[in-house]
């Protein structure tokens, strides 16, 4: 699967600079819109907001407390999936309750948001089912915040990810915090490729933990049939620092920028589609549920 479309810009906020001068039109029509619900340009962790404390303070126990040890036991635990059984749609009902602390753009309940997504590619991509279908999941990791499964605190489940076992790299948001995570002053975690080699693999990389390898867990092993692409955009969207500013690319291998392609077209529906505009649930859940039983069982281990 190739396709071609525009690499992001490399530099920090140079992307939002550039949709200063208007709205404008994505592939297949979705107007990307030039600022968020708060007036502010999107991704804007400095701006003046009444949604700057809470994010600020969510990156600074994300960042201290996000060391290898810990996504190291939280990945063995969570990954045995003995928590809960439920089918995709329950899951998404469950995430009716939370907002994410770590998002500048959005205080909207989480499946506004899914829907948003999946109904915006949806419309320029009509063909890709699997997209549509991966929209309306990529964030159902969120589940993690609920009683169910124990109530993790959101550091441990919302934000940007980074890999943990190598540098932290100086475009992940808020980096001031590293300072104080137990990994920054270790030699053995704090060079350029720490414990990983050159083109190791993503998949090879322990990732900060948190919603999105979760449910790429729990995707893969209740034996999804969504391609491969599919899985990649799950267990990397909040990969910021690789989707948006080319850090850590080393680490990748060939079919880790193939899928990126992917994640690149992805991004753009995830970030900008995130308004105050609701989407009618009772209209749109028939088309999902026809999606969920394509490529999905009826129930899934959690
Ligand atoms: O605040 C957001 C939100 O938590 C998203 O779900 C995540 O994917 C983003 O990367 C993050 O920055
Ligand atoms: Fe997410
Ligand atoms: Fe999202």
């Amino acid at each position: 699967m190739t396709i071609v479309i525009e690499q992001p810009l490399n530099e920090a906020g140079r992307e939002e600079k550039s949709l200063v001068s208007g709205d404008f039109v994505l592939d297949g029509g979705f107007v990307v819109p030039q600022i968020n619900s708060f007036g502010q340009t999107f991704r804007d962790y400095e701006a003046e907001s009444e949604r700057k404390k809470t994010v600020e303070e969510f990156y600074k126990n994300n960042h201290i407390n996000q060391c290898y040890e810990f996504v190291k036991k939280m990945r063995e635990d969570y990954g045995k999936l003995n928590r809960v059984e439920m089918s995709i749609w329950e899951c998404c009902e469950l995430l009716n309750e939370f907002v994410d602390e770590s998002d500048p753009d959005l205080d909207e309940p989480q499946i506004e948001h899914l829907l948003q997504t999946a109904e915006a590619i949806r419309k320029d991509y009509p063909d890709e089912d699997w997209l549509h279908l991966t929209g309306l999941i990529h964030d159902l990791g969120k589940v993690l915040l609920h009683k169910k499964f124990g109530e993790l605190p959101q550091w441990a489940v919302v934000g940007d990810s980074f890999p943990v076992g190598c540098a932290f790299d100086e475009s992940n948001v808020h980096h001031k915090y590293f300072k104080q995570n137990p990994d920054f002053g270790n030699p053995k975690y704090n060079t350029k490729l720490g414990v990983y080699s050159e083109g190791c693999g993503l998949g090879n990389v322990l990732m900060s933990w948190g919603h999105d390898d979760y449910m790429y867990l729990v995707a893969k092993e209740n034996k999804t049939t969504l391609p491969s692409a599919g899985l990649f955009i799950i267990r990397y969207h909040s990969f910021y620092p690789l989707h948006k500013h080319g850090a850590y690319s080393y680490l990748m291998n060939e079919e880790d920028k193939e899928n990126l392609q992917w994640l690149h077209i992805f991004n753009k529906y995830d970030l900008y589609s995130k308004s105050k505009v609701r989407i009618d649930v009772e209209k749109v859940k028939p088309y999902y549920l026809s999606l969920i039983e394509k490529y999905f069982p009826a129930k899934l281990r959690w």
